[in-house]
């Protein structure tokens, strides 16, 4: 469980975030949309303990930030230009020491959690399309088995085709693997398809104006896109943005 009793964030004399109090609980999906330089990344590090808080509380299951394994996926997936698709999946076990037999052996079911192929894995960066590279980043923050998935913005460069194949294929896999997923982004129905809730931001200082609940049951399908249901809560959480960025 993610939690964050009245935590506010301030560089130097800017108030980014204003005294927030949030819950997220384990396994949960949430989405974060809100106005550019609102505050979503810097709330995202503060949970990955990347940023630490200028006042408040964070914990995640009752531990400070840091001790949890927490994984991070970018827009860009800055994967080691030298290094094979597959050799950058290995990376984090390396870093965290892990590198051996029992934990090597998680990096083929990452490959294929993710829909790579085995000869994929094999290639450069640069020899892979842009959604390859996505999943080789996704993979790479997989294979380690986080207990909180943190994503800011990863599908935002990819074509809108691509990027619904992905929004399914993550949902997928959060079925499969039940992290507690924060993830940033400006776009409200891909918040509104992946989620079980969406926090909408205020403008800066960014705090919480709206905690909308996602109840939509599996499956979370095209059909599901092109419903009259999933076009109001759209329409709601954009009606939230408008309102709470003014
Ligand atoms: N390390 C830092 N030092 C100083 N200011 C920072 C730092 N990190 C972020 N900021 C400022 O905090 C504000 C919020 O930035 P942040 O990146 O969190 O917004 P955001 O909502 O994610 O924006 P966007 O949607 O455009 O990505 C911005 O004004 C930014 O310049």
């Amino acid at each position: 469980m993610i939690q964050l009793s009245a935590v506010a964030k301030r560089f130097a004399d800017q108030q980014v975030i204003a005294p927030t109090d949030l819950t997220i609980e384990r396994g949960q999906f949430v989405s974060l949309v809100g106005p550019s330089g609102c505050g979503k990344s810097t709330l995202l590090r503060l949970i990955a303990g990347l940023e630490s808080v200028s006042s408040g509380d964070l914990t995640i299951d009752e531990q400070h930030p840091g001790k949890t394994q927490t994984a991070f996926v970018f827009q860009d997936p800055t994967l080691l230009p030298w290094r094979t698709a597959q050799a950058n999946i290995r990376l984090p076990l390396e870093l965290l020491g892990l590198a051996d037999g029992e934990h090597l052996a998680k990096i083929p079911s990452a490959i294929q959690l993710v829909g790579l192929r085995q000869e994929d894995a094999g290639k450069l960066p640069r020899m892979l399309s842009g959604g390859m590279r996505m999943r080789v980043s996704l993979a790479r923050a997989l294979v380690t088995d986080p207990q909180v998935l943190l994503l800011d913005e990863p599908f935002a460069a990819l074509d809108d085709i691509l990027r619904q194949q992905l929004n399914e294929e993550l949902l997928s896999i959060w079925k499969q693997r039940r992290w507690t997923g924060v993830f940033i982004t400006h776009n409200v129905a891909e918040a509104v398809f992946l989620s079980q809730r969406v926090l909408v931001m205020s403008a800066r200082p960014g705090r919480i104006v709206a905690d909308v609940p996602i109840k939509f049951d599996a499956p979370r399908d095209a059909d599901l896109r092109a419903s009259a249901e999933f076009a109001a809560t759209c329409g709601a959480i954009s009606h939230h943005l408008r309102t709470g960025a003014a």
